[in-house]
């Protein structure tokens, strides 16, 4: 591929010590941090048409401005007073789908590209990664018009990979903070502080360029986009890769993120794997 900066990140050639010097060194900060941003992975000559492309398929994005709360689960009545979850947000991000981005798109191509999801695994230290077999949410580019943000969450995917393709004039930031939770200990009170704003100090926050790749494990670290100022939407492809192959989403969560569903959706939905033939 002539879009990645290959001198600085060697994907073809895993094993050499440029390769093992970043790959190490992005282990490192997603073992400390779990996140690690490789700066200008993209070379500048393609810089342009990565914004370009993520422009020209912006306004397919699927809007729905919902109610959410940081664990997107239902809002439970039952909950204590001062449980996080009770705390109301607006999603006013969107996402444009997978089967709408173009496949000779710089984004498109490096999803796919297998050198680059050898890569991507390596720096996870894990064996292998796979595209998700799901046609809309392997890839998707995320829109967050000025005025709007992409609230405080928790992903269920335990990493994804990102990057910026448009930034907006002011505000949009990336803010995260580092092991917030953990699988054992949900932390209810440090995170309820970061949603109302009453304790900060947790928060780091990214300074983030176009064509900069950010490997993030977003399943403990507590993140958001903030408010977006200014004229020009912010633009993120998300690249999302599975352990196992064949990872499809819900019918219920495609359809609230893409406001559709695909055949493939529901016939994995009846298909899904079982263990056994038993009858329950
Ligand atoms: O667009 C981004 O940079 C972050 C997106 C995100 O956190 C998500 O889609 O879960
Ligand atoms: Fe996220």
């Amino acid at each position: 591929m002539n879009i990645v900066d290959i001198a600085r990140y060697p994907l073809a050639d895993p094993g050499s010590d440029a390769w093992e010097r970043v790959v190490s060194r992005t282990r490192t900060e997603l073992r400390e941090l779990g996140c690690s941003v490789l700066p200008e992975f993209i070379l500048p000559s393609s810089w342009e048409a990565l914004r370009r492309e993520g422009a020209g398929v912006a306004p397919l994005a699927y809007y729905d401005v919902e109610e959410t709360n940081v664990y997107n689960i239902a809002f439970d009545d039952d909950l204590p007073a001062e449980h996080p979850g009770r705390i109301v947000m607006r999603r006013g991000n969107a996402f444009v789908p997978r089967d709408r981005i173009p496949t000779d798109s710089v984004i498109h191509r490096l999803y796919t590209d297998p050198s680059f999801v050898r890569f991507v695994a390596a720096c996870f230290e894990l064996p292998e990664l796979h595209e998700l077999a799901d046609p809309l949410s392997g890839l998707v580019l995320n829109v967050v018009q000025p005025g709007m943000e992409h609230p405080w969450h928790f992903d269920t995917n335990e990493f994804t990979v990102s990057m910026l393709t448009q930034e907006p004039e002011e505000g949009g930031v990336f803010e995260y903070c580092p092991n917030i939770r953990s699988a054992g200990a949900e932390n209810f009170g440090a995170v309820r502080s970061v949603l109302t704003g009453a304790d900060r100090s947790p928060v780091r926050a990214l300074t983030l360029r176009p064509g900069d790749l950010q490997l993030f494990k977003g399943r403990y670290a507590l993140h958001r986009v903030s408010a977006v100022r200014g004229a020009t939407a912010r633009h993120s492809a998300i690249f999302a890769y599975s352990e196992r192959p064949g990872v499809m989403g819900s019918v219920a969560r495609t359809r609230q993120l893409f406001g559709r569903v695909l055949p493939a959706h529901r016939d994995a939905e009846r298909n899904a794997v079982r263990v056994d033939q038993l009858l329950d």
